[in-house]
């Protein structure tokens, strides 16, 4: 039997008052690379903040890894939207270096596991260069292909990532996302990544989960992405069509 990454139930949440994510209901299998989409202030950090214990729920159970929210953040590798730029002289190594000691800024003493695992999270984000530049002297992409890394130390088993393809050029987007891809199967890792092109993650991801005035829906590309099933997430008419190339293609005047 398959273990469940995260289980949702009838959950509600709220910010300053006003309903994001209304009575959503959901499960994703452990395993899976879910990608998470929606138009402007749908709720998809909203949701990524919630999963790591960092907002409440208004109604409902949400189980992370067997466990409420906050509970297993050991376990979670989170890549949060908001990225501020403190630190400017400090290198890309020292970035991930301080997360191995509780993601506090300092510069720990590390063993040599540390140094490895350092070490195998920079290949894989394809970040190795960047690790003896300062973080201020480095452009948006390379600040965030070290972000990536940041959220791999330590072998998680969820990685909660929140726009990481963003200010990434089209074919380091795509490398980056298939580097992901790989990752989610050798280590049987669960992948919850939100953005806004659905392109950069197309054959790499097993599912969508799309977010849209409050409501969700889980399932595979051809289930989700389709005229109906977004229209009636909008509430509006929405169209989706696939170019003879199979990149996807959504409009609507609500978007
Ligand atoms: N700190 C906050 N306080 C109050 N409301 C907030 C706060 N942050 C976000 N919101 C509101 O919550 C809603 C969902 O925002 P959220 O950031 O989760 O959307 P999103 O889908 O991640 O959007 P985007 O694609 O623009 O990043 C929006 O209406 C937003 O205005």
């Amino acid at each position: 039997m398959r273990t469940e990454a995260i289980r949702c139930e009838h959950v509600t949440v709220e910010r300053s008052g006003k309903t994001v994510l209304a009575d959503m209901s959901l499960s994703i299998p452990a395993g899976q690379f879910v990608g998470l989409f929606g138009p402007n202030g749908a709720g998809k950090t909203t949701f990524l903040r919630t999963l790591m214990g960092l907002l409440p729920l208004q109604q409902g159970h949400l189980s992370v890894l067997g466990q409420p929210p906050g509970a297993r953040t050991a376990d979670i590798g989170y890549m949060p939207q908001n990225r501020n730029a403190n630190g400017a002289s400090l290198t890309g190594w020292d970035l991930l270096a301080s997360g191995m000691s509780g993601n506090r800024w300092g510069l720990p003493w590390l063993s040599h596991g540390d140094r490895l695992s350092i070490q195998e999270a920079l290949d894989i984000a394809d970040a190795t260069d960047l690790a003896a530049r300062r973080l201020g002297e480095l452009s948006g992409g390379e600040r965030q292909r070290l972000l990536i890394a940041q959220a791999l130390i330590g072998s998680p088993r969820l990685l909660l990532l929140d726009e990481p393809l963003a200010s990434l050029d089209p074919v380091r987007m795509r490398d980056i996302a298939e580097r992901l891809g790989a990752l989610v199967k050798q280590r049987g890792m669960t992948v919850l990544c939100s953005a806004h092109d659905i392109n950069a993650l197309m054959g790499v991801m097993d599912s969508v989960l799309y977010v849209a005035r409050g409501r969700a829906r889980l399932g595979n590309v051809d289930e989700v992405m389709t005229t109906d099933t977004l229209s009636a997430l909008y509430g509006a008419p929405v169209e989706v069509c696939r170019t003879p190339s199979g990149r996807l293609l959504v409009s609507a005047d609500v978007l």
